[in-house]
């Protein structure tokens, strides 16, 4: 439209269906070239320091016929081009082009400023002749000047993007040939004594959608809707949550279709024969979930089309980065070449569905209703509970935190849950891990079960129980499940021997005093038999992160209801469940068993007198971060509740740091116009101009300990991306980085998601937002990837620093969410699109590199460096003239670069 505008030819309403190839492309005869590679109508050029640069455009006619050069213009106005030809044409100066003249040309100028890139339309005006009546022909060239440095030039990326198509074809009949699952990677003592059913997803659950839709209405199916509508009691338990998760599962199961693979080669693994290698880009990231023992399904391309076809299943040995290792039949593997061509079908893992409905069932089975629907009573009055000396003495000074180990200890609210539920940083974790050593402590025959949704939070759990002296690491053992790699594990105090994951025996296992494990992987010990009742006290952080049947998992078959204690802990502001049905969330799946209680069970509601201690603790004091990090955090999320208690030798590490752009406000936005780009055949995404960014504030940190701040170990800088490509090129950055990979301690830092970091915390921490483009916006909303529409996941990456908190990304882009643009980026802000155009700035900018004119002398740049202000001379005139506006946009430029 902007072209159609510029060039008056509104009239003709056909004009603005025309395809871009129309106004790119050469017409009669006239040809506009450059130096540099066109493609598509685009010119692109990469600089690699801030300079003006120069890029020639020739305008040359190659036909048979003059014709008249009579216009060209920006159509996008940037003070950063300037355009000049040597014959100065303009409509009143036309130009004739002679046939086969060439040599005229026009030059532009690009002033570019580190890191921007800057896309400019250059739109040219023909005529065949100089009668007013004719007609004008166009051409139109884009322009994308990008700043690349060295760095960023190696990172970029190593093969265009090229999505795959997907093939929908299915056979009429399919042959299924096994494959060769991992050898027993996990050895098995644990002999699987309860069974676990398939609950098989039911026939009707897709036209259960369609009905749920609103697309087709079908009255056998009345009951199903009208249960999903009512609301949650043990009454309905098993059905409710059986209903939920065969919806979720059909979704999943819709889904992970979009990830199957036409034409993908494979190749022998040459660490082991027996084994093919298959590339699977995004397989890191989740995209699709694959996991060590799931299987795929591999059918030849030659045979994808016949009626019958024979579907080879590939068991999984190995995940790594972008490709996994899959064990198939001995018949494929005699017949395979190197680079044979499949089609590749991916098939949902099953057995975490499985846990979740024998857990519900099981639930019910063994009369839970006391501990999910508990019912005690506020009236009576709390009685004190009994003094403990705490091992970790800071929670002395806290009466929340010490009220909850006591209270926990105590039992007070058996049999209902206790809850231990806070915002970020305010202690949840150091409070369970306080109250489990107390448990063991206080209560002989007292055996534990801690659990979190993850691997990593379970971690976390771990280390911190073990590498306290008060308890006795051999009595704590963490359970892994058997579709981990080994290699990726902490192996202290673990099912790990060597390379081999193993399960002991039942009685070896439930002589430990305190198992540690995942959710899911609690279900291994319901498989194994373990007697109910054994653990007197099952704990769950991290508790808003799951399901409410992936919590039950550790609860059912384990738990014993009346003597049993089950302690949640967690904050439903943070990570939640991740969902794909919308049904599945509509009727209420995605809330967790934590915030289900918190906010729907009166024992758990806020009273005239505050929260019953005798079942719940709220924690309000934040004991991680400087307040002014709090403060975005607190607004959005916590409604200003949450306590700045964080001890200022840390916390205020960095209020006079050099590089803050407002001295005692540790919280850097660097806005930044990079590009997010993909490469290859990988769906996730980087940024390398957010990562020279990311670079440089690596070497300001770490290399500052001459300038009175205290000096920084790389494990205390932390480093988030929401995507795995921008993780790993990251991680290469630094590996490349001539001072940075030699740097002491420098595998120590960790680069990662914001789902390794839950529950963890650094000194220092850089979020890299990485979205450059709209378009792409659409992507992170479906796969519930990303930052922008997510705004659990932004709670937890900006909560996670202590000191210094730097935030990199595009304004533009974040300032089109609302709580960015209010909350992060700070408002009023002048688009960027603004700041280009604005006449004001270019004007203010000439004004302060040119000493002789009469208004250089108004423009004071403040002795920090980072402020102009205007003088106090002639205040009154300058107060509405554009030099009072140009010097906010100057402000707002050199606060954003
Ligand atoms: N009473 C206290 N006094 C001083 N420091 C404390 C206190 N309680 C917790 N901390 C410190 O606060 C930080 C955050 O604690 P912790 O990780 O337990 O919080 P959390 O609530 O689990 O956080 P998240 O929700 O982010 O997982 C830790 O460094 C911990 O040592």
């Amino acid at each position: 439209f902007d072209i159609l505008q510029h060039l008056s030819m509104r009239s003709s309403v056909a004009a603005l269906y025309l395809p871009r190839s129309v106004f790119i492309s050469d017409k009669s005869g006239v040809r506009v070239s450059s130096e540099l590679q066109i493609e598509d109508g685009m010119i692109q050029l990469f600089v690699e320091k801030a300079e003006i640069c120069e890029l020639k455009l020739f305008v040359e006619n190659t036909g048979q016929d003059a014709v008249y050069f009579t216009y060209y213009t920006a159509l996008h106005w940037l003070q950063y081009f300037t355009l000049e030809d040597s014959r100065r044409v303009t409509r009143n100066n036309p130009l004739r082009l002679e046939p086969c003249e060439c040599n005229q040309t026009v030059q532009e100028k690009l002033v570019l400023v580190l890191f921007l890139v800057y896309p400019a339309t250059l739109a040219f005006e023909f005529k065949e002749n100089t009668q007013p009546a004719t007609r004008p022909f166009h051409i139109v060239r884009f322009i994308q000047a990008e700043y690349r440095s060295e760095l960023a030039a190696l990172l970029g990326p190593e093969a265009p993007f090229r999505p795959k198509r997907l093939e929908t074809y299915e056979p009429a009949r399919c042959n299924i040939e096994e494959g060769v699952p991992p050898e027993s990677f996990a050895r098995n003592l644990l002999k699987f004594v309860v069974p676990l059913d398939n609950y098989t997803h039911p026939s009707y659950i897709s036209d259960l959608a369609e009905v749920l839709k609103g697309s087709r209405s079908f009255p056998k199916l009345q009951e199903q809707k009208s249960l999903l509508e009512s609301d949650l009691g043990f009454h309905n338990y098993l059905e409710r949550f059986d209903l939920l998760l065969y919806l979720e599962e059909d979704q999943m199961r819709l889904d992970i279709k979009r990830y199957n693979k036409d034409d993908v080669s494979m190749v022998k693994d040459c660490e082991n024969k027996r084994l093919l290698l298959l590339e699977l880009p995004g397989v890191s990231e989740n995209r699709p979930s694959v996991l060590r023992g799931d299987h795929l399904l591999l059918t030849k391309s030659e045979e994808v089309q016949l009626s019958t076809v024979t579907k080879y299943k590939g068991y999984v040995h190995r995940v790594e980065l972008d490709q996994v290792k899959l064990g198939f039949s001995r018949r494929l593997l005699d017949g395979f070449i190197d680079n044979m061509k499949f089609r590749v079908e991916f098939t949902v893992n099953r057995l975490p569905l499985k846990l979740q409905h024998r857990a519900v069932h099981m639930a019910v089975q063994h009369e839970l209703r006391d501990v999910l629907f508990p019912v005690g009573s506020r009236s009576v009055t709390p009685e004190s509970p009994p003094a403990l000396r705490l091992f970790d003495q800071k929670l002395d000074k806290n009466p929340e935190q010490k009220n909850a180990v006591c209270n926990i200890v105590a039992g007070t609210s058996k049999p209902a849950p206790y809850l231990v539920f806070g915002p970020p940083g305010t202690g949840k974790t150091v409070t369970i891990v306080e109250a489990i050593k107390q448990v063991k402590l206080n209560i002989p025959d007292a055996y534990i079960l801690a659990c979190a949704p993850s691997n990593s939070a379970a971690d976390q759990l771990c280390e911190k129980l073990i590498t306290s002296e008060h308890v006795d690491a051999r009595k704590i053992y963490r359970v892994y499940a058997s579709s981990r790699n080994p290699k990726d594990i902490l192996k202290k105090n673990s099912n790990v021997e060597g390379n081999t994951i193993i399960f002991p025996c039942k009685e070896d296992l439930m002589s430990y005093k305190i198992l540690v494990s995942t959710l899911v992987t609690a279900g291994r010990l319901v498989s194994g038999g373990f007697p109910i009742g054994h653990f007197s006290h099952i704990f769950v952080d991290e508790a808003g992160h799951a399901v409410e049947p992936e919590a039950i998992i550790s609860v059912a078959g384990l738990l014993n209801a009346e003597t049993g204690q089950l302690v949640l802990a967690g904050d439903p502001k943070q990570l939640g469940p991740i969902l794909r049905s919308p049904f599945a969330i509509r009727y209420g799946l995605g809330l967790s068993l934590l915030e289900r209680l918190m906010t729907q069970n009166e024992l758990y509601q806020k009273g005239t007198t505050g929260y019953d201690n005798r079942y719940v603790t709220k924690l309000l004091r934040n004991y991680r971060s400087h307040p002014s990090i709090l403060k975005i955090p607190n607004e959005m999320f916590y409604d200003g509740e949450l306590v700045a208690c964080a001890d200022e030798m840390i916390s205020h590490q960095y209020c006079k740091w050099e590089h803050l752009p407002k001295s005692e406000f540790p919280v850097i936005f660097h806005g930044v116009i990079g590009k997010d780009e993909r490469e290859s055949n990988s769906p996730s995404f980087f940024n390398t101009s957010e990562i020279d960014i990311i670079i440089d504030y690596m070497k300001k940190l770490l290399t500052q300990a001459k300038k009175g701040i205290a000096k920084i170990s790389p494990k205390e800088i932390g480093i988030i991306a929401p995507y795995r490509k921008q993780v790993e090129k990251i991680r290469k950055a630094i590996k490349l980085h001539r001072e940075l990979k030699s740097f002491l301690g420098i595998e120590e830092l960790k680069v990662g998601s914001v789902e390794e970091f839950q529950g963890q915390e650094r000194k220092v921490i850089i979020v890299s937002t990485v979205r450059s483009d709209k378009k792409h916006i659409i992507l992170d909303e479906t796969f519930n990837i990303g930052f922008l529409k997510n705004e659990k996941r932004f709670n937890v990456a900006v909560t996670r620093a202590k000191s210094l908190l730097i935030m990199v990304g595009n304004p533009i882009i974040l300032r089109t969410d609302a709580t960015w643009a209010q909350k992060v980026i700070g408002c009023p802000l002048p688009s960027m699109e603004e700041l280009h155009s604005s006449r004001c700035l270019l004007k203010a900018q000439k004004i302060l590199k040119d000493p002789s004119h009469p208004g250089h002398s108004l423009f004071e740049l403040l002795p920090s460096g980072r402020r102009y202000r205007v003088l106090k001379t002639r205040t009154n005139r300058l107060r509405n003239s554009f030099y009072a506006k140009a010097i906010s946009f100057l402000n707002t430029a050199k606060k954003l670069n």
